[in-house]
């Protein structure tokens, strides 16, 4: 077993594994063979999907501001109802027409846009992004961290000054930080309460506390899934505050009820029958992440069921939204980390939880999920 920085440990790599390994890495590393492989008709195709895939590596921050610069000048949402013309969306981005041309072929290339030269219209990605506008807001919110990723190494080295962590001020209290950090998260929790409610009934519970649960906009999706369920929120006392008036507005304050405090030490309401922890953990260092779980245990009967959900690390088909975007996400905010089903599971179990098993979810790019039962 290999030891991880954090204490964790990573499945080992079987020695036949490691040994054809090498032998790629010696092929793969020599440009004669490269050069027989690109050559070679059995082997061209994959050759070229490996250069492609090494050049969308070199120029992928291209690509996302591409894409930054499309949200930035509202392109989506202008040609929402149909295709308008080079000239039209130039003057309203205030760019020479042959500048907005240059971004729409870009955008083109990149499928988010499709162009003739005279008019530009939605491309396919472009179309879907609409249909999500959590997506939109990540990309506005993605100039922070794109300028603490300009000195990658410098932020692995702990010696980069992260504007990101300013705009997560969980400690100490900041009610204009809570709401811009909440508004943030209200707008890509439509996707990921859809991934959630697709995996599980809550239908069958009485009463939910949703730990951390932000300005209430999870709850109130399963509230209209399971009309019989009463609610119950905790986060940082602005946050809260915020969830309360969410409830007011949706007509919910008649089941749902929202507390303020500190997950980590204070006693978390009792008497529901499950416990979420939503988009949480992957926040917190690993003590602070245990002493979580200790305390949603804590409030919780024998019994009760406990849904961790989160983006994983080492997901099938998602470990580069796990393990690099969300890696480095986390590094900058200053604090937790990615963790693997398995982690998840077994710091669930020392936590007093028992039977901890992944469900799977529609989506496992953006949400993971862990069930459990208090032990
Ligand atoms: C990433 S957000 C997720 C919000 C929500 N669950 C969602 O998925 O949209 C993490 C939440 O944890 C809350 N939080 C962070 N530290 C906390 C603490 N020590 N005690 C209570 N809540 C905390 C934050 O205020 C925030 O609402």
């Amino acid at each position: 077993m290999t030891a991880s920085a954090s204490g964790f440990v990573d499945p080992p790599v079987p020695a036949w594994q490691r040994r054809w390994r090498d032998l790629r890495n010696r092929l793969l590393a020599n440009g004669t063979f490269q050069d027989l492989a690109a050559r070679f008709p059995p082997t061209r195709f994959v050759a070229r999907r490996e250069a492609r895939a090494l050049f969308d590596l070199c120029a992928g921050f291209v690509y996302s501001q591409t894409l930054a610069a499309c949200v930035e000048l509202d392109l989506f949402a202008q040609l929402a109802k149909g295709a308008e013309t080079v000239e039209h969306l130039a003057a309203r981005g205030r760019l020479a027409p042959a500048a907005l041309l240059r971004l729409a072929r870009a955008g083109a290339a990149l499928r988010l846009l499709e162009t003739d030269g005279a008019r530009v219209a939605l491309g396919p990605l472009g179309a879907a992004l609409l249909a999500n506008p959590g997506i939109a807001a990540m990309v506005r919110h993605h100039a922070l961290l794109y300028r603490d990723l300009a000195d990658p190494v410098g932020l692995l080295r702990g010696e980069t000054n992260a504007t990101l962590a300013g705009f997560w001020p969980y400690e100490g209290g900041d009610a204009p930080r809570a709401d811009a950090y909440s508004q943030l998260m209200a707008a890509s929790q439509p996707m990921i309460a859809a991934g959630i409610l697709a995996a599980w009934k809550f239908r069958r519970h009485r009463r939910i506390l949703d730990v951390g649960g932000g300005d209430g906009r999870f709850l109130e999706a399963v509230a209209a899934r399971a009309p019989a369920l009463a609610l119950m929120l905790f986060d940082l006392p602005d946050v809260a505050a915020l969830a309360r008036a969410r409830f007011a507005r949706a007509g919910l304050a008649g089941r749902a009820a929202a507390w303020g405090g500190d997950m980590r030490v204070d006693r978390l309401p009792e008497g529901a029958d499950i416990a979420t922890l939503v988009r949480v953990l992957h926040d917190h260092d690993d003590d602070d992440a245990m002493a979580i779980l200790r305390n949603v245990r804590a409030c919780l009967q024998p019994g009760a069921t406990l849904l961790i959900a989160e983006p994983l690390a080492a997901a099938a088909g998602a470990a580069p939204v796990g393990d690099a975007y969300f890696g480095f996400y986390l590094l900058a905010m200053g604090r937790g980390r990615p963790r693997r089903a398995a982690e998840l599971a077994a710091m669930a179990e020392r936590a007093g939880f028992i039977g901890a098993r992944q469900i799977a979810t529609p989506q496992p790019l953006l949400t993971g999920l862990i069930a459990a039962r208090a032990g």
